[in-house]
C-alpha cells in the first residue's frame, strides 16, 4: 500500500496530475473518483481519505507494475463537496445485512449476529477506590448493574463476578502487572475446575484499543466493554428499521476509535486491521446510514405535526431502564398489547399509546429509550431522534424504581440527560412539565420513609407514589396527569349551556373533548355540554356562536 510520507511527496502527485492533464489527456486508468473497483486493471485502488475532505486514490504497486510506465502513482482528487448524489439505499436492510460489515465488527466489539448462542461470561467491575473520580456509587451496586445487562442477553451465564480497585480508569493498562497476573490465575483456575469461560467483561464504558489488547492477550478470552455489551442488547430489542438503522450507527464510533486507538499505539497490528477498502466501506455505510434516518426524521416531524393538527395532549414516558415505563402506561392506559420485560433496554422505539383521562380527554402516552448511566454519549446520541419527540411532549413523567438500591443515583442520571437533551430542545424544562413518579411500591417494605427522602433530594415537586402491578395510586396519578396538561396546554374544563340541536353542539365535538351532555334543567331546549377546550378555541367559539346570536 502506498501511502503520502510528506505534504512535498503529496504537491509532487498534484503536479504530476497537472503534467497528465497537459499531455496524458485521457489516460484509459485514470477513472472518476468514486470509482474503487477498476475492472480494466484487474486489480484495485488504494484510497483514503486525506487533508481536508480530499478522497485521494492511487493505484497500488501491483497496477503500477502492471501499467508499465515509470509513472509514481496515477492520483485523483476530489473534494468532498463535489461528490456526486449520495447512492440512494432503497433498500435499507441491506444496511443491515452487510457480511463485509459484520467482519468488521465481530472482530472490533466481539458483537455478533449469534447473539443466542451461548455464553459463559466472567464479569470484572473496576472502581476507583478514593479520589475525586470516585464514583457516586458503590462498587456492588456497579458491579450488580452489569450482571443485570449481561442477564438481559438471553442465554449468556455469568459463570464470576469481580470488584477489582484500580487507581484510574485511563491508564494504557488498565490494572496493574500484579492484579493482571492474579486475575488471570482467578479465570485460569475456574477454567480448569470446569467452568467454561467464553469472554471476559470489563464493566467500564469504553475500553482502549490497548486496554483490551493486553488484557485478551493475558487472559487468551475475548474481551467486552460496557459499550460493545450494550450494543449487542440494543441488536437484540430491535425491532424497527429505524431501531435497527440508529444501532448500526452507534456501533461506528467505536470501530472508528478502536482504529484511532490502533494507530496511536506502538504495540502490534493486525487484530483490527481495517484494509482502506473496508474504511471506505465504513465511511458509505455511515453516509447511507445517516442519508436513511434522515428520512425517518422527516416522517416523523410529518407525524408529530399530524399529531399536533389533531390537538392531542401528548404525554411523554421516560426514566432509567427497567424502571416500569412500559408497565405504567399499560397501567394508565390498559393496554393490554404493552408487553413490559425484565431486561434492560427492552423498549427501544418511541411508541405513543393512546389513554383517556378522567376527564375523558383524550391523551397520547409516549413510551421512550430508557437512560443507564456509564454510557458513552455516542451510544445514547442516536436515540436522541427517538427522544426529541419525548423532549416536545407536554408533560413529561419521570418513573423511578423505588425498590432499586440505586434509585438516587438513578434519578439524578436521569434529570441530568434530560437537561442536556432539552439544552438542544425548543422547549424549557419547566417544572410544571414533570410529574416524578415513584413505581414499584408493592416491593418496598417502608414506602413512607422512602417517599420523604426523595422528597428531600427532589427538585421538581413531590413523588408520586404508585406501583404499576398492583395498581396502587394510578387513579390519583391520572388527575395529576389531567391537571398538568390542563395547565400546560392552557385547556379548561367548562359546562356550555347550548341550543338543542343547533351547530354548537357538532362543532364543540369537533373542536374540543366533549366528556358529557346534559338535558338543561331549567330550559328544556337548551343542552349542558361539558367539554374541555383550549383558551384560542373557546376565543373562536365565542366569536362563532355568541358574538353572533347578540348581534342578531
Ligand atoms: N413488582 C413490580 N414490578 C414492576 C412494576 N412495574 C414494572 N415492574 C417490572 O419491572 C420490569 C421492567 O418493567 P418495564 O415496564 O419493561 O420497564 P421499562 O422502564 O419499560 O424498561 P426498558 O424499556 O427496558 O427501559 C418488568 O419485569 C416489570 O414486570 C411494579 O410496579 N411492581
Ligand atoms: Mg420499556
Amino acid at each position: 500500500m502506498i501511502r503520502f510520507q510528506s505534504y512535498l511527496e503529496l504537491i509532487l502527485n498534484l503536479l504530476y496530475i497537472v503534467f497528465r492533464k497537459i499531455f496524458h489527456k485521457s489516460h484509459p486508468y485514470a477513472k472518476s473518483a468514486d470509482n474503487v473497483f477498476c475492472q480494466t486493471c484487474r486489480a484495485y485502488f488504494d484510497f483514503t481519505i486525506a487533508l481536508n475532505k480530499c478522497v485521494v486514490i492511487f493505484f497500488s504497486k501491483q497496477i503500477r507494475r502492471d501499467l508499465g510506465p515509470p509513472s509514481p502513482y496515477y492520483i485523483i482528487v476530489r473534494s468532498d463537496s463535489e461528490a456526486g448524489p449520495l447512492e440512494e439505499t432503497n433498500d435499507p436492510t441491506e444496511l443491515i445485512d452487510d457480511r463485509e460489515y459484520d467482519t468488521v465488527v465481530a472482530s472490533a466489539m466481539h458483537v455478533t449476529k449469534r447473539i443466542q448462542n451461548v455464553q459463559h461470561v466472567a464479569i470484572i467491575q473496576p472502581y476507583i477506590k478514593w479520589g475525586p473520580r470516585k464514583s457516586a456509587t458503590t462498587p456492588e451496586l456497579m458491579l450488580q448493574e452489569a450482571e443485570a445487562l449481561v442477564r438481559s442477553l438471553p442465554k449468556w451465564n455469568i459463570e464470576l463476578s469481580m470488584k477489582v480497585p484500580v487507581e484510574t480508569l485511563d491508564k494504557r493498562q488498565l490494572f496493574g502487572s500484579g492484579k493482571l497476573e492474579e486475575l488471570k490465575e482467578t479465570l485460569r483456575a475456574r477454567q480448569e475446575a470446569g467452568t467454561p469461560l467464553t469472554c471476559v467483561f470489563i464493566s467500564k464504558g469504553t475500553l482502549s484499543y490497548g486496554q483490551k489488547l493486553t488484557l485478551e492477550q493475558t487472559f487468551r478470552l475475548p474481551v467486552m466493554d460496557r459499550y460493545s455489551i450494550v450494543v449487542q442488547i440494543l441488536r437484540l430489542h430491535a425491532v424497527s428499521m429505524e431501531a435497527k438503522l440508529q444501532v448500526a450507527l452507534a456501533e461506528l464510533p467505536y470501530i472508528w476509535s478502536q482504529v484511532k486507538d490502533q494507530e496511536g499505539s506502538s504495540k502490534g497490528s493486525g487484530r483490527i486491521f481495517l484494509s482502506d477498502s473496508q474504511r471506505q466501506m465504513l465511511q458509505l455505510r455511515e453516509r447511507k446510514l445517516r442519508h436513511e434516518l434522515t428520512m425517518i426524521r422527516s416522517h416523523r416531524e410529518l407525524l408529530r405535526n399530524r399529531r399536533r393538527q389533531k390537538n392531542f395532549p401528548v404525554v411523554a414516558v421516560v426514566g432509567y431502564t427497567n424502571a416500569g415505563k412500559t408497565s405504567l402506561i399499560k397501567a394508565l392506559t390498559e393496554e393490554q398489547s404493552l408487553q413490559p420485560r425484565n431486561q434492560l433496554f427492552a423498549t427501544l422505539d418511541v411508541t405513543a399509546h393512546a389513554g383517556l383521562l378522567p376527564c375523558k380527554l383524550e391523551v397520547l402516552y409516549m413510551d421512550t429509550v430508557g437512560f443507564m448511566a456509564d454510557i458513552p454519549t455516542g451510544l445514547i446520541e442516536c436515540f436522541v431522534v427517538t427522544l426529541e419527540d419525548a423532549m416536545l411532549a407536554d408533560v413529561i413523567v419521570h418513573v423511578q424504581d423505588m425498590a432499586h438500591e440505586n434509585c438516587t443515583e438513578q434519578r439524578a442520571h436521569v434529570e441530568r440527560t434530560l437537561r442536556t437533551l432539552m439544552r438542544n430542545g425548543e422547549r424549557s424544562l419547566a417544572p410544571e412539565r414533570i410529574i416524578n413518579v415513584g413505581n414499584k411500591v408493592d416491593l418496598v417494605a417502608d414506602p413512607t420513609a422512602v417517599t420523604n427522602k426523595a422528597n428531600e433530594s427532589s427538585q421538581d415537586g413531590r413523588l408520586h407514589l404508585v406501583s404499576s402491578h398492583t395498581l396502587h395510586g394510578i387513579h390519583e396519578l391520572l388527575l395529576e396527569v389531567e391537571r398538568r396538561v390542563l395547565q400546560v396546554t392552557g385547556r379548561q374544563r367548562m359546562v356550555i349551556r347550548v341550543p338543542m340541536g343547533g351547530q354548537e353542539v357538532a362543532w364543540l365535538y369537533k373542536n374540543a373533548a366533549v366528556t358529557e351532555t346534559a338535558a338543561d334543567p331549567s330550559n328544556s331546549e337548551r343542552l349542558l355540554v361539558s367539554a374541555v377546550i383550549t383558551e384560542a378555541k373557546l376565543q373562536q367559539f365565542r366569536h362563532l356562536f355568541i358574538r353572533n346570536r347578540t348581534a342578531g
